[in-house]
């Protein structure tokens, strides 16, 4: 064990019933929202082929130009209740916005910088009228925060001279003074997503991000703060030198998901994705392959599977409105969970082991099982592995609950639960109500002599 001052302050999940609700969350909505919606990707017609939000670092683009947009930033079409309204039809349950990204435009009035909301023609907060929005929704605001501010004079990639570390102090002030302001200007956000730290010049910073996450779960009793906000003095980031967790859950999953329960080292976790191949900022010409409902309905259901949460990212427009692709996936994976919710939300890890037909999901606390089915056996006998002294009570369609399913023993707690080919593209869910049975070890199974 390395003697550590800044790393890990915890071993193991919280167990408040902040992170509780939040491990119960299942589906999440980001929003990617800045200047870079205004390009969405293009500049005098020319398409950027990185992420959209990302065009600031195109050396096609002189960044005092890219800069100029906070000029042009007038969404007019912004309407905070309408993008709540879409994150509920989805069954989102939690909201993480981005308040400021790397380009250092700020979505709230921030008394810190003049790069914000309230000096350009809109004037307005953004954040305001957005957390009041989501709360009125009944979904959870994370504030997203990038520290990488391509936009403060301070701001530098490495520490290498008096003056850069001279300069960087004023930076640390800088974003501590605006992570206060936003706690404080926003009381009911239930946590921060951090991005934007990977680079040496705040690595490099244990001792300081330390001190300010205390200070900011002081202010804030409860705040959710991931595993990318701090490296400990090691320079290890995510998990500190002695591999232990650094923060309240683990944020590695962007653009990608685990596949075994190994893969997630008994951590919280949350995914975060987009729906083209990657772009997280509006992208007018969204090329490549866009995920379906159904891909997407799959993600959910196999982050909550794995213990985590699934969190898909909207792109909206230069001038506020949420594009139509994303909101008619946001209706079709909300039917879908308007009759399945019950296998997404406070579900977790099932402990069983994977089949083909699809995921597992536990209630938490409670005895049932979920099985989310994407690819039906032809033979419609689902294949079912239980613990030793789990029964079956009773299985049955979600949909169709009045309808016992036959299950079938065929070995030492296994079992096939019989369900004839359903109609329709749609994945769908067998409820299984589960009991602690008598230990059965006295049956018929032998073990094969080999
Ligand atoms: C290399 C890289 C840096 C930053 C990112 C940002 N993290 C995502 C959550 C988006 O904000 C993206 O711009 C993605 C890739």
């Amino acid at each position: 064990k390395i003697e550590l001052k800044h790393g890990s302050h915890r071993i193991g999940k919280r167990t408040d019933e902040v992170m509780q609700k939040w491990r119960g969350y299942g589906l999440g909505q980001f929003i990617h929202w800045g200047l870079y919606a205004i390009p969405g990707g293009e500049w005098n017609g020319k398409q950027y082929n990185g992420a959209a939000e990302w065009i600031r670092s195109w050396n096609g683009i002189p960044k005092s130009t890219y800069d100029s947009l906070i000029y042009k930033f007038n969404p007019v079409n912004f309407n905070a209740d309408e993008w709540a309204t879409t994150a509920k039809q989805m069954g989102a349950k939690y909201v993480t916005i981005t308040t400021k990204h790397h380009d250092g435009f700020c979505l709230w009035p921030s008394k810190y910088t003049s790069y914000t909301v309230a000096n350009s023609p809109w004037k307005k907060d953004i954040m305001k009228p957005l957390v009041d929005a989501y709360d009125k929704a009944g979904i959870d605001v994370i504030l997203y925060f990038s520290v990488m501010d391509w936009n403060h004079p301070g701001w530098r990639y490495d520490i290498k001279t008096k003056e850069d570390s001279v300069a960087f102090e004023g930076f640390k002030q800088f974003t501590r003074n605006q992570l206060i302001e936003l706690l404080t200007m926003y009381p009911t956000a239930k946590g921060l997503w951090f991005d934007g730290t990977w680079d040496k010049s705040w690595v490099k910073q244990a001792e300081f991000a330390d001190q300010l996450e205390t200070e900011m779960r002081k202010l804030r009793p409860g705040l959710i703060i991931g595993s990318r906000f701090r490296a400990d003095e090691k320079g290890k980031r995510h998990f500190d030198a002695n591999n232990v967790l650094m923060g309240d859950y683990e944020q590695g999953w962007e653009r990608k998901l685990p596949n075994k329960i190994e893969d997630v080292h008994g951590n919280d976790w949350d995914c975060v994705m987009t729906v083209p191949e990657n772009q997280w900022g509006y992208n007018k010409a969204w090329k490549g392959h866009i995920k379906t409902a159904n891909e997407l309905i799959e993600m959910t259901a196999k982050s909550v599977s794995l213990g985590g949460n699934f969190v898909l990212n909207f792109g909206p427009q230069g001038d506020g409105a949420i594009r139509k692709e994303e909101k008619q996936l946001a209706t079709q994976i909300g039917n879908w969970m308007k009759i399945n919710k019950e296998a997404i939300y406070n579900c977790q890890y099932a402990g069983l082991e994977k089949q083909d037909w699809g995921y597992f999901t536990k209630k938490t606390g409670g005895n049932k099982l979920y099985m989310v089915v994407f690819n039906a056996p032809v033979s419609g006998a689902y294949r079912v592995k239980l613990p030793a002294k789990m029964g079956i009570t009773k299985a049955y369609a979600l949909a169709t609950p009045t309808q016992s399913l036959s299950t079938e023993e065929i070995h030492t707690n296994e079992y096939f639960i019989h369900l004839k080919k359903q109609g329709g593209d749609q994945p769908f869910v067998i409820v299984l109500e589960t009991k602690n049975s008598s230990d059965n070890s006295g049956n018929v199974y032998d073990k094969a002599k080999t």
